[in-house]
Order: structure tokens, then C-alpha cells, then sequence
């Protein structure tokens, strides 16, 4: 099948991608013509583990193009499928600016029938929209078929997703459109969903608000272990083995951030306000995520009273670990409140370090070597949970600091390790760790 991607950010080069791994022709057309440059030079424009080798491999074998010419890239093409960004609007809604200049573009170019399929996370009833405002644009005579593929991909994991995901959900107005589609990806060997439209642009939003009501909940469970005297590790591995609860997303932190669970829950509570609904509940778990960013600032300033002039080192500034994106991580709020209070902060982050002063505006330096980040610092705060830091020994806080006290937003340490190393130890839900002769 020949297919046409549009946009090449992280969905709809990683679609691109798993679409011409499982045999079909794709051309990836993209508005930057530099991201298209390095494409089709073979260098992926966005850190995902896997996902070089397996672009190169389908470049090779002559089943993956990229342009920046839509016209070019939805010649012959029988699908076309809608992968650009969804950011926020100032109000917390949608914008939807992105897909309906996609839109119009594929109208006005496309001279033969296709069926277009929006992959990008859209507001219910956004699918029907988009096919009307086509419709008015198209040549007479072409016809054009609507459906909605919302993606669950995580980043750092995409491609382990896109081929061992839970369920494809595919919604459309007709038997014959869906059966198609479920054809496209049947190699992928995921469940499938059929459903309607406006059901399946639901699915979307009400599983990323699931999936942030979850980590919401657990965070405010931590706040009350650690007032209670309580292990809130101990506690959601007792909630998690009841599979009605489940054990994933019950990691408690320093708060939810990313491309996506921010803007969609955003999204969410303003499409339910547009049709008269209060979603209390959905407000409140973004009240939560949003004081939880802020809880070790709280915590720092209740150890230290003045960090003024303390030279603080930020180990990582990614919004999770195994991606460069910077998009609402919780660094972007830590970094300028640390320096605003007069601190010296040094931020390290193994490969996202070059994007700190381009996100964020405050005056810090920033490095890609965590020992020197950690070098005569005063306090480390412990923003993404990236492998080498959970992987090193706290001995190394106490060798290379000036003062070993570290305030630990991802539990990255046991308590009894931390003990051991004669850390101080300030994390999320669990028992402080003051050794004698801090206190
Ligand atoms: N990033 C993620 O992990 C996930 C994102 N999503 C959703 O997928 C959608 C896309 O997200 P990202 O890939 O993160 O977006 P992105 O913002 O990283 O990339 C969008 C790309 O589209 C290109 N573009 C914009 N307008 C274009 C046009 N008219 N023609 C051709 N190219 C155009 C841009 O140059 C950019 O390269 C969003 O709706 C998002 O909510 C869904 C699941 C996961
Ligand atoms: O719509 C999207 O864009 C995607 O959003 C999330 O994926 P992603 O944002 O890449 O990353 P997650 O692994 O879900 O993590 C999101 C945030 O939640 C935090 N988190 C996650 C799990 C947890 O237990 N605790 C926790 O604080 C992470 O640190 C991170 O900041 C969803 O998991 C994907 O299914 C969805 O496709």
C-alpha cells in the first residue's frame, strides 16, 4: 500500500517508520526542510532508541522517502495519514491550526480518492470537521474517506509500542474504511478496536486523563505517607498487586510532565467546560501534578532556610528518561525557581544538556557529565530518573559533594542504600534520611 505521512515530529516519523517496516511505501512529507534534509540523509531527527537502525534498513530497501513537497508526497498515495502537533491554546484548548492547514493542503493537492486518517490527538468532533472542511476544497469528482488512529506510543519506548501495543484503535463512519485500516496494520499483530469517530477521539483523551488521574492520585497518597510516617513505595506495591488497581503508573515523583498528559488534560476539562461540564475531578489532578513540581522547592527551603549563593547541581533536565524532550518537564519550572532564589545551579542531563539554555530562562550552566555537575555542590536535586543515576552509588554524592544532601523527585535510591552511604536524603512519599551528624 502506498501511504503518505504528514509530519515528522515524533509520531509521524516513528509511524512512518513501523509502516514501511511491515512492507508498505511511505513518503514522510514535513513543512522543515532541514528536518527532511538530515531524514534523507539517514539521521532521525529525534532521540528514540531503535529507531535510526530501522529508518536506515527501509531508506535502504527503498520503502521509506521524505520530502517537504506535499504534492510530491501524496502522489499515488491511497492513505494519508495526519501526524502533526496538537499544541496548547493560552486557554488550556486544543490547537488545531496544525491539522487544518494539513488538511486543506492534501485537499488542494490530491486528484485521485484517498482516505485520510488523523493520528494527532484531537478534541472530539474534530474528524467529522476536518472531512467537511476538505470536502468544501477537494477537485470535483474525488472522494475522501475519514478515519481516526489516535497513537499511544510513550516516548523513549515508541517503538517498542507501536509493535507490542495494547490495542489500534480505529474509529470511522463506515465498515469498509475501518476494514482497511485494520488490513494497513494487521502485520503489527495488535488487537484491534472498530469504533465510531467520535468514540475513538474520546479513548484518547480519557485514557492519557486515566493514566495522569493515576499518577495524580499516587502523588498525594506520598504526601500523606510522608506526613503519616508511611512508605508509599510499600504501599502501591500492595495496591498495584490487586490487578482491578494495577501496578504501573503508581510510581510517585516530582509530578507528570511531557508533550502530551499536560496539554490533553488541559484539552479535556476545556472541551467538557465548552459543553457545559465541569470535569472537577480532572481539575484537581492538575492542581496536584501542578503543586507537586513545585513540593521539593518546599522541601529545599525547609532544610536550608536561604539557598543564596549554594551551588546546587540538577541531575536531569528530560521530562522522563530516554528522550532529549524538555516539553513540560518539571526542570523547566525547578531550574528558574533554584536560580531565582539566588542559587548556582549546574544542570546535567546525559543527552539533552545542550537544550538547557535554549528551554530554559534562567542563568545556569549545563553539562553532560554528571560528576561535574556534582562536583563541590552544596545539594543535588534528582529531576529525571535516568538509568546512569539510578544506576550510581550514593557513594558518589558523598565523594564529590561538598555537603552529600540530596533531594530525590523520582526515588531513585533505596532508604536503606541512602543509610548506608551516609546520604542525606530527602525523597517522595518515604522516610527522610539524617544521618548524626547533619542533625
Ligand atoms: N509525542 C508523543 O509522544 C505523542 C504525541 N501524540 C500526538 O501526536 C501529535 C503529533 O505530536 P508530535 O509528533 O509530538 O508533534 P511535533 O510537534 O513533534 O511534530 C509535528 C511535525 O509536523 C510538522 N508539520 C506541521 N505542519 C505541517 C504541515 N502542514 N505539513 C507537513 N508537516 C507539518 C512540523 O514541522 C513537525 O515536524 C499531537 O497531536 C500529539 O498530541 C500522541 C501520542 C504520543
Ligand atoms: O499521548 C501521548 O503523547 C502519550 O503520553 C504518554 O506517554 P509519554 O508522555 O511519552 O510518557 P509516560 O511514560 O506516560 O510519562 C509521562 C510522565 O508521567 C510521569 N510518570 C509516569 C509514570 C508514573 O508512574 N509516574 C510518573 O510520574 C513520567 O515521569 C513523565 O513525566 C502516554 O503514556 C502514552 O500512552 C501517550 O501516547
Amino acid at each position: 500500500m502506498k501511504i503518505a505521512v504528514i509530519g515528522t515530529g515524533y509520531v509521524g516519523l516513528v509511524t512512518g517508520v513501523a509502516l514501511a517496516e511491515i512492507g508498505h511505501t511511505v513518503t514522510c512529507i514535513d513543512v522543515d526542510p532541514k528536518k527532511v534534509e538530515a531524514l534523507n540523509q539517514g539521521v532521525p531527527t529525534i532521540y528514540e532508541p531503535g529507531l535510526g537502525e530501522m529508518m536506515l534498513r527501509n531508506q535502504k530497501q527503498n520503502r521509506l522517502f521524505f520530502t517537504d513537497q506535499h504534492k510530491l508526497g501524496l502522489a499515488d498515495a491511497a492513505v494519508v495519514y495526519l501526524a502533526v502537533g496538537t499544541p496548547q491554546n493560552t486557554d488550556g484548548s486544543a490547537n488545531l491550526s496544525y491539522v487544518e492547514r494539513a488538511a486543506v493542503e492534501v485537499a488542494e493537492q490530491i486528484d485521485h480518492p484517498v482516505v485520510v486518517v488523523i493520528k494527532s490527538t484531537v478534541p472530539v468532533g474534530t474528524n467529522l470537521r476536518i472531512k467537511r472542511l476538505m470536502m468544501r476544497r477537494i477537485r470535483p469528482g474525488v472522494f475522501i474517506r475519514i478515519a481516526s488512529n489516535p497513537e499511544f506510543l510513550r516516548e523513549g519506548s515508541a517503538i517498542h509500542d507501536t509493535f507490542h501495543g495494547d490495542r489500534m484503535i480505529i474509529g470511522t463512519e463506515d465498515e469498509a474504511t475501518a476494514s482497511l485500516l485494520a488490513e494497513i496494520n494487521e502485520p503489527f499483530g495488535i488487537p484491534i478496536v472498530k469504533t465510531d469517530l467520535f468514540s475513538s477521539e474520546m479513548i484518547k483523551y480519557a485514557s492519557n486523563a486515566f493514566l495522569a488521574t493515576k499518577i495524580s492520585f499516587i502523588n498525594e497518597i506520598a504526601n500523606l505517607c510522608e506526613k503519616l510516617g508511611a512508605n508509599v513505595e510499600e504501599v502501591a506495591k500492595g495496591m498495584g498487586m490487586d490487578h482491578r488497581i494495577g501496578s504501573a503508573f503508581l510510581r510517585a515523583g516530582i509530578g507528570y510532565g511531557g508533550s502530551c498528559f499536560p496539554k490533553d488534560t488541559n484539552a479535556l476539562v476545556q472541551l467538557a467546560g465548552n459543553h457545559h461540564h465541569t470535569f472537577n475531578l480532572l481539575k484537581s489532578v492538575i492542581e496536584v501534578n501542578n503543586q507537586q513540581h513545585r513540593l521539593l522547592i518546599d522541601k529545599i527551603l525547609e532544610r536550608f532556610g536561604s539557598i543564596n549563593g549554594k551551588k546546587v547541581a540538577v541531575l536531569g533536565l528530560a521530562f522522563k528518561p530516554n528522550t532529549d524532550d524538555l516539553r513540560e518537564s518539571p526542570a523547566l519550572v525547578m531550574i528558574p525557581q533554584l536560580a531565582a532564589l539566588g542559587a548556582d545551579v549546574i544542570g546535567y542531563d546525559p543527552i539533552a544538556a545542550d537544550r538547557g539554555t535554549k528551554w530554559i530562562s534562567a542563568p545556569a550552566r549545563y553539562t553532560n557529565h554528571v560528576a561535574e555537575a556534582l562536583d563541590g555542590a552544596d545539594f543535588a536535586v534528582i529531576i529525571t530518573d535516568w538509568p546512569d543515576i539510578k544506576r550510581m552509588d550514593p557513594e558518589t554524592y558523598v565523594r564529590l559533594m561538598d555537603q552529600p544532601i540530596v533531594f530525590d523527585g523520582r526515588n531513585c535510591y533505596s532508604i536503606a542504600a541512602a543509610r548506608e552511604a551516609n546520604l542525606e536524603y530527602y525523597s517522595i512519599g518515604r522516610p527522610n534520611v539524617v544521618p548524626e551528624v547533619s542533625k
